[in-house]
């Protein structure tokens, strides 16, 4: 296939009213989600389990948020990797920011925050309440996600047990076109060192999603029900090799912005690999460790090692005899 041939994205409708547990419906979706992320490394979900409304008003938060000034974002600081402010610069003008809310699925540090970046104003509120709210919607999304993915492993006495330790962080996003009118092309080719991501946006185009199996790059088309699921590094480590992190970029053209909301799952506990998954064909791949570990890690590396799964092999990986 040609480079510029437009590839169809690989959706799985994940909001039937019908899917339900022991459902034929539910056992072939699942088995869809577990091919598609063995395969690709990632899927489209199409859901629209939410009020419509909210789509539009966590982008109206995320541009107030993101149009504060620099000295209050700064405020947001937090040791962990990603969690706190990041930016890209560009001929002296931000072109890429990033907010993250940390545990947003606790109204009380949806509250800190707010009152973080706003503290002499009574509208925060309203701030509070849409991101809290859509945090909840994403974590229903991700928690189904997991649940169809354990069982499709015959793991789902180990599911509740995982959503119960999984902590969330919200990240909003913007991105500018560069001051010279070149494409924003600086969120380069990465893989996330969440468990699960889940990317949703406004309607610009530029995120990118590489297939693993099929080693091309999809162009991902937005729309407010649509969700982009990723695979990060710890689900990689925890099915022992059987998915891969994906790799994802953003190429942006547009002289609009683009804001987009990453959904990402870290495990509090300890990760340890499943003896479930461990076979002749996936000898035994990682040690079992600590998540917030692992971001350590990737604090002391040098950028261009961070962006590689293979930071993931160097800090937890068990050296294959082929290897
Ligand atoms: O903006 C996007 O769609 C991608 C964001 C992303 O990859 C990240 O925050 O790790
Ligand atoms: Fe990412």
């Amino acid at each position: 296939m040609g480079t510029h041939e437009t590839r169809e994205l690989l959706v799985i409708n994940l909001s039937d009213k019908n899917l339900k547990t022991d459902t034929q419906l539910w056992n072939s979706t699942r088995v869809s989600v577990r091919e598609a992320m063995e395969h690709h490394g990632w899927f489209v979900a199409e859901y629209n389990n939410f009020p419509t409304e909210l789509h539009q008003s966590i982008l109206k938060v995320a541009k107030e948020l993101l149009d504060l000034p620099l000295e209050v974002k700064l405020k947001n600081e937090n040791h962990k990797a990603g969690h706190g402010y990041i930016t890209m610069i560009s001929d002296d003008q931000p072109v890429h920011e990033g907010l993250g809310i940390d545990q947003v699925n606790d109204i009380q540090q949806c509250r800190r925050f707010s009152s973080l970046m706003w503290p002499n104003h009574h509208d925060n509120d309203r701030f509070c309440e849409t991101v809290y709210a859509y945090a909840k919607m994403q974590a229903e999304l991700e928690q189904l996600v997991i649940r169809m993915l354990f069982e499709s492993y015959n793991l789902d006495k180990y599911a509740e047990k995982h959503i119960g330790e999984t902590r969330y962080l919200l990240r909003l996003l913007k991105y500018r076109r560069l001051p010279n009118g070149e494409p924003n092309r600086k969120f380069i080719s990465h893989t996330d060192k969440s468990f699960i991501s889940i990317l949703h946006q406004n309607h610009i185009n530029g995120l990118m999603l590489k297939s693993e199996k099929d080693d091309v790059w999809y162009p991902f088309t937005p729309s407010p029900t649509r969700f982009a699921v990723i695979a990060g590094d710890a689900i990689m480590a925890w099915s022992n090799d059987r998915i891969k992190s994906c790799y994802h970029k953003v190429e942006m053209e547009s002289v609009e912005e683009r804001y987009s909301l990453g959904f990402f799952s870290f495990q509090e506990g300890m990760i340890s690999i499943p003896e479930e998954m461990v076979d002749k064909d996936y000898p035994l791949a990682y040690k079992p460790f600590r998540h917030d570990g692992l971001l350590d890690f990737y604090e002391t590396l040098e950028v261009h090692l961070k962006a590689h799964r293979t930071m993931t092999k160097a800090y937890c990986g068990i050296p294959q005899a082929c290897e």
